[in-house]
């Protein structure tokens, strides 16, 4: 009888030889055959998100591929980790045939950055779920996560990963009609369209594509036209089975003044959210980055670098390129000592970001006569409530620190606890003289 390692190993093999080496190593490196009993073969995979990519996509391709070779009608199923197993079934159907429509017009020019691709993307613990969502609507676009939403905090790889779709479904369909745009230059585009009469023409521009990728979707929010616009345009693409990208520093619903028709329409698909990468990957990230930069840098090094920046990506990549700057000017080679040198001196102030957060909770708790685990802590008394968002609201103005860890910092809290406490500061600044006094007293005091 045939035993499962053999299967599973004739399985990969034969996928090894027809899917690319990402698409390999996300789908199938990454699952375990658990059994194949009678005619039942039974895969775990890591995640909800990869069982329906199983279920949409592979699943077909195992099911004939065991029952051709095996010339008898074999059924698989899929559970994830946390599942139960199977074997006392209950049969999920599943879609079998994917096609894609992408053929049509010749494809357009679209900025797309060639740095951004996914064989350039680490993947790791934070954004492992938006790589795989990336890459199952790059290879099988407007059928299973429309749209797709990615939300997370600055310089995380939202960018990248959209890049990377883009180049991705140009490489599988290269008439494939792919447009990456900014939110605002979606804006900017609509306004002047209307001033020079050639509304037509911006709806053609945006609703015959393939695939429209929207970056820093919250920008949208305050402009009602164009909202009222990217609606229509949503709805054309969505209709025509074309698919979409979104990305924001939040989720829809946190965005301010989106409207709700848009917030409820972008939820119809999948939000994925981006987090701080852990030590590991970010020491992986700098790696690529330095071998594809051809820079040496030593493994003791970059882990250095690794361990002085924790939240975003793009601070990351620029440590690197200080240093490495810093060893051309210096003319020596880059050693750790090197490095803390080049990050203490060209980056001005020590380093401060995580100092600073700590900072403002002990001027703000100072300044309101609470202790700062108040701050930390949940206690939901106004007294205390008001000086935990003036904090969250200066952490957020005054450093570069994302919402996580903003978040992170005061006990542990929720990004979107973060994102609340920012506007509602915000909005009482508009009208609150005492606050706006208490504020800029906080704040000189703080750059004292
Ligand atoms: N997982 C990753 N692997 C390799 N490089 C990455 C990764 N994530 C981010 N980067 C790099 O970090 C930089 C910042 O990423 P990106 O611009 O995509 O962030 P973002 O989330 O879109 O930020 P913003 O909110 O500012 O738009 C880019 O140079 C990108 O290539």
């Amino acid at each position: 009888m045939l035993d499962l390692e053999t299967l599973w190993q004739f399985i990969r093999d034969k996928f090894e030889q027809d899917f690319s080496p990402i698409t390999f190593k996300t789908w199938i490196d990454t699952a375990k055959p658990l059994h194949f009993t009678g005619n039942i073969f039974v895969v775990e995979v890591a995640s909800d998100l990869h069982k329906d990519y199983w279920e949409q996509s592979i699943i077909p391709q195992v099911t004939s591929l065991l029952s051709d070779t095996l010339g008898k009608k074999i059924k698989v199923l899929v559970k994830t980790v946390d599942e139960e197993d199977p074997l006392a079934p209950q049969e999920k159907p599943h879609s079998t045939e994917v096609s894609l429509d992408l053929m049509g017009n010749p494809k357009k020019s679209t900025p797309l950055n060639d740095k951004y691709t996914f064989k350039s993307f680490i993947v790791g613990k934070g954004n492992q779920l938006a790589h795989a969502a990336a890459l199952a609507v790059a290879e099988e676009p407007g059928l299973m996560y429309n749209p797709l939403f990615f939300y997370g905090g600055v310089g995380l790889g939202k960018t990248h990963l959209m890049h990377a779709i883009g180049h991705q479904m140009l490489e599988n369909n290269p008439n494939a009609r792919v447009k990456y745009v900014t939110s605002e230059s979606f804006a900017n585009d609509f306004i002047n369209s209307i001033k020079s009469k050639h509304q037509e023409e911006f709806r053609q521009e945006y609703r015959n594509v393939d695939l429209l990728l929207v970056d820093d979707i919250q920008f949208f929010s305050d402009k009602v036209g164009t909202q009222e616009e990217f609606f229509h345009t949503f709805n054309a693409l969505y209709d025509d089975k074309k698919q979409i990208v979104l990305s924001s520093d939040r989720l829809p619903n946190e965005i301010p003044k989106l409207q709700q028709r848009l917030v409820s329409r972008f939820k119809w698909g999948l939000s994925v959210d981006i987090t701080p990468p852990d030590l590991e990957t970010r020491i992986a990230i700098l790696r690529t980055k330095a071998e594809a930069e051809h820079i040496i840098v030593p493994d003791d090094t970059l882990s250095y670098i690794a361990g002085q920046i924790d939240s975003n990506i793009r601070e990351l990549e620029g440590a690197l390129m200080r240093v490495q700057a810093y060893a051309k000017l210096t003319q020596q080679p880059i050693t750790t000592s090197l490095a803390a040198e080049a990050l203490q001196s060209l980056n001005g102030a020590p380093q401060a970001k995580e100092l600073s957060i700590a900072m403002i909770q002990d001027k703000v708790a100072k300044f309101y006569h609470v202790s700062v685990a108040d701050l930390k802590g949940k206690k939901r008394v106004k007294n205390i409530v008001l000086p935990r968002q003036i904090a969250m609201y200066l952490s957020r103005e005054l450093t570069d620190a994302s919402l996580p860890k903003i978040g992170h910092e005061f006990g542990g809290k929720d990004h979107t606890t973060v994102i609340h406490a920012h506007e509602k500061i915000a909005d009482a600044l508009q009208s609150d003289e005492t606050l706006k006094k208490d504020l800029a007293t906080l704040k000189a005091d703080l750059h004292s």
